[in-house]
């Protein structure tokens, strides 16, 4: 499938890492532990941040620029870390050579975190227009930027500030050789910016390579993907431009339809869900007779698995509600048509419940519709069906949201769409086969 392989998803079926416990049913969770909230979901809402580092003349800029020339469809912004340099002083400026550039505290962080925020809150931006010659950035108007779908954060320190990474959808660290970096270096600086070899060199041993290994080189560990030998490698930009592609149709999709969640995919899908439902603050005693402090769901909940796949995520709904009743259903599926409910076995008091509906996959949506209108037929209101989801196609997606605008979706992947035998591609072939161990090939292996 596409970004994550199907080994990754049957863990995040079974692996629930759950901050909270169990007492009789209460589900706890500890203070000051993260939980799931709206801002994953506002993150999709958002532009789609990437942010490119790697030390001075890796050939960052030029990545950049190839990115935003294949994403000609698409509003772009490019905001470069340069721009946020201070001001030197009076005193500063005087021994401007002593002066190191390449340090975290030479740039204003909390500007650039403004401007960021702005920007991903839509809003337009005064970006400064710093002055190289002069180490000022008030001397040039500053540069207007309106808001776009992407914006990419480009400079050697992008990664090292925890919330400035934080913003960011996607990290790229361009990797180029050291020898390459600074023969460029030297070439930019000798002929282009006229300055003295014996100077460029001075710099670039008392502070650019110490600055890169001290600073810039640690927050490789932090990309998603490194680029060797920066704009010479196509293959690479080409492969990051297509994700970027998919991502983007991902975020577009939750604009649309504001009842779509699509989470990160270090998160888990039923812990996830569970944080949509609505919960008041609770008060336990413990046997040591300690108070402790959680929550409770304001309404009693249901599962209901939509059979086969769907019973696949059965254990981490339970391993999150202990004891939780889950309903049933089963549907035949011929193509993308004839969908049939051959079998129901669901709780009585379901309309009184919030309802998970569990499935796996979600294709053409005809199986979810199903389901879903089952539900609806037997009283659940449509605002209290969560479907927890893994691997969706674009047209399920459509079809589901636009049909049931009150239902919430929680799936972990938006993938390209479907094949002729309404499979999900790249997605995952048939899941319960695989799930199960049911599929052919599986068969073979083991007689
Ligand atoms: O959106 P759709 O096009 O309807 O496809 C999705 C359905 O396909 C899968 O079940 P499948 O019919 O493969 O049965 P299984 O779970 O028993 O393998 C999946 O679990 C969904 O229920
Ligand atoms: O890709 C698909 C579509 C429906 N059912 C599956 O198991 N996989």
């Amino acid at each position: 499938m596409g970004t994550k392989s199907a080994v990754d998803l049957m863990e995040s079926l079974s692996e629930v890492h759950f901050s909270g416990f169990h007492i009789d049913g209460l589900e706890q969770r500890k203070a000051g532990t993260e939980q799931p909230t709206t801002s994953t979901t506002d993150m999709y809402k958002q532009p789609f941040v990437i942010g490119v580092a790697g030390g001075a003349a890796s050939g960052k800029t030029s990545v950049c620029d190839m990115i935003v020339q294949q994403l000609h469809d698409q509003r772009v912004v490019l905001v470069n870390q340069d721009s946020f340099y201070h001001n030197l002083t009076q005193e500063e400026l005087t021994r401007v050579q002593d002066y190191n550039f390449d340090l975290p505290e030479a740039f204003d962080t909390e500007q650039l975190l403004r401007v960021m925020d702005k920007l991903k809150r839509g809003q337009a931006v005064d970006i400064p227009n710093y002055d190289f010659k002069g180490y000022k950035n008030d001397v040039f108007p500053a540069r207007r930027v309106n808001p776009a779908d992407v914006i990419i954060l480009e400079g050697i320190l992008v990664f090292h500030d925890p919330r400035v990474r934080a913003l960011m959808n996607m990290k790229i660290f361009v990797d180029t050789d050291a020898d390459v970096r600074l023969a460029r270096r030297i070439k930019r600086d000798t002929a282009d910016n006229a300055r003295d070899i014996g100077a460029v060199l001075d710099q670039y041993s008392k502070f650019v390579k110490p600055a890169f290994d001290d600073f810039i080189l640690p927050t490789k560990k932090y990309a998603d993907i490194i680029i060797p030998r920066g704009r010479d490698n196509h293959v690479a930009i080409d492969l990051i431009v297509q994700h970027i592609r998919t991502k983007l149709g991902q975020h577009d999709m939750c604009k649309i339809y504001r009842n779509l969640y699509v989470i990160q995919s270090t998160f888990q899908v039923v812990e996830h869900g569970l944080g949509h439902l609505p919960f008041t603050e609770k008060q336990v005693t413990t046997p040591t007779a300690s108070v402790y402090s959680g929550v409770d769901f304001c309404k009693r909940l249901c599962g209901v698995s939509i059979i086969r796949s769907g019973e696949s995520m059965e254990n981490a709904l339970r391993a999150c509600c202990k004891g939780i009743k889950i309903g049933k259903i089963l549907i035949h599926r011929e193509g993308d048509n004839g969908q049939q409910l051959i079998y129901e076995k669901l709780p009585n008091d379901i309309s009184d419940r919030h309802v998970l509906l569990l499935d796996p996959i979600l294709g053409t949506g005809n199986s979810a519709v199903e389901a879903i209108s089952l539900l609806l037929k037997k009283g659940v209101p449509e605002s209290n069906i969560l479907f927890l989801n893994l691997v969706s196609a674009p047209q399920g997606v459509h079809v589901v949201c636009k049909r049931f605008p009150r239902i919430k979706i929680v799936t972990s992947e938006i993938e390209i769409g479907l094949n002729e035998a309404f499979r999900v591609i790249p997605g995952m072939g048939e899941f319960g086969d695989r799930y199960f161990g049911t599929d052919d090939d599986d068969q073979q292996a083991s007689q």
